[in-house]
């Protein structure tokens, strides 16, 4: 996770600009994918609700593993399960209690309760798999004419060549390109990211030097979180900061990509997310997609009161309790 600045650079300028064009197919084919699964569920069980929790998440998972590794990790099988349970295992990990990060004279402390270890075990089951897919990559026989995907591109900057360019691959048809998209989908993006961050605390930082903010003075090699929870709820900048009201982004030039303050989302700075071009866009798409091809009900019996947006504990959000909607195939 912790890269050089040098090669941060690198690693954004590759998403930002080659790897939001490359993943459009991958995007829309996938998209299409969750469509038609939801619409054979609601022709052949009408009135069930679908998971959407969980289809997000495999939707996600699979756009990331295309476009990152070249292939989907979502299927059944032995590879994709262990897959899944590295990421599981991560995600504990890094929501888990160390004493080091609070008392940092308190490390001993954390090898005592085995984090150490299986923080380090997760490490290596990561870089062997790693390795794995890379080796798959720098194999002579794979085939050929392949989607790039992530992997290929680090290797060919490895290589000291230059990054080249999308080469026509065919659009993958979904049903609302996102040269249709309006502002709707992204007003609701804003006013979701900004009620519900994915990553409330951004990921911790460290002092370098000594610093005073707001009169209290914060020593070198402090640790600090940014609550970008507490940022979005600010009642000094948002009016009405609890209500969930889209249209207060309309003609409003507070953007979340780390530029305003009041909406960090995606973090900001030289830490901020790579991924944020390719998130929002993929975002965007399956939630106007989603609402374009079907109308959405509460399961019967089930009230608008009765959705709850409990999280899990970790370092990001995730539903507690899976949000089960009716798709009603309207076209
Ligand atoms: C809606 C989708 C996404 C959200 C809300 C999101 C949010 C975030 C946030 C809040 C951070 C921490 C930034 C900070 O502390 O300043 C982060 C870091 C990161 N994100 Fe994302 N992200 C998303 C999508 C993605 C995608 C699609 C990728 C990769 C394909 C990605 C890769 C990363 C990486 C590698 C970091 C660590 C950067 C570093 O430590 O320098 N993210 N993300």
């Amino acid at each position: 996770m912790i890269i050089g600045e040098r090669r941060k650079i690198c690693v954004v300028h590759l998403f930002n600009s080659v790897r939001v064009q490359q993943s459009r197919p991958i995007r829309e084919d996938e998209i299409s994918r969750l469509i038609e699964k939801i619409s054979k569920s609601s022709v052949a069980n009408s009135d069930q609700p679908v998971n959407l929790s969980e289809m997000m998440i495999s939707l996600t998972n699979s756009i990331i593993c295309r476009v990152a590794l070249g292939k989907r990790y979502d299927d059944e099988g032995i590879e994709s399960s262990r897959c899944h349970a590295f990421l599981q295992e991560i995600q504990a990990v890094l929501g888990s209690f160390f004493f080091s990060d609070y008392f940092p004279y308190m490390g001993w402390a954390d090898k005592l309760t085995g984090m150490i270890s299986r923080l380090e075990k997760n490490f290596k089951d990561f870089d062997k798999f790693y390795q794995e897919v890379i080796n798959e990559h720098l194999d002579s026989k794979r085939q050929q004419g392949k989607q790039e995907d992530i992997i290929d591109v680090l290797l060919q900057i490895k290589k000291e060549r230059h990054i080249c360019g999308w080469h026509g691959h065919k659009r993958s048809e979904c049903d609302l390109g996102y040269d249709l998209l309006n502002e709707a989908p992204k007003t609701v993006l804003k006013e979701t990211m900004r009620l519900q961050p994915v990553l409330p605390l951004l990921l911790p930082r460290e002092t370098i030097d000594k610093c005073i903010l707001d009169g209290y003075e914060i020593p070198p090699k402090m640790m600090v979180l940014v609550n970008a929870w507490a940022i979005g709820r600010d009642p000094e900048t948002w009016e009405n900061p609890d209500e969930f009201y889209p249209e207060r982004f309309i003609g409003s030039s507070i953007d979340m990509k780390g530029q305003n303050f009041e909406l960090v989302p995606f973090g900001a700075g030289r830490r901020s997310c790579p991924g944020m071009v390719m998130g929002i866009v993929t975002v965007e798409l399956a939630l106007a997609n989603l609402l374009y091809k079907f109308d959405w009900e509460m399961p019967v019996g089930m009230k608008k009161e009765d959705l709850d947006l409990d999280s899990l504990p970790g370092i990001a959000m995730h539903k507690k309790n899976a949000l089960r909607l009716v798709p009603k195939n309207h076209m």
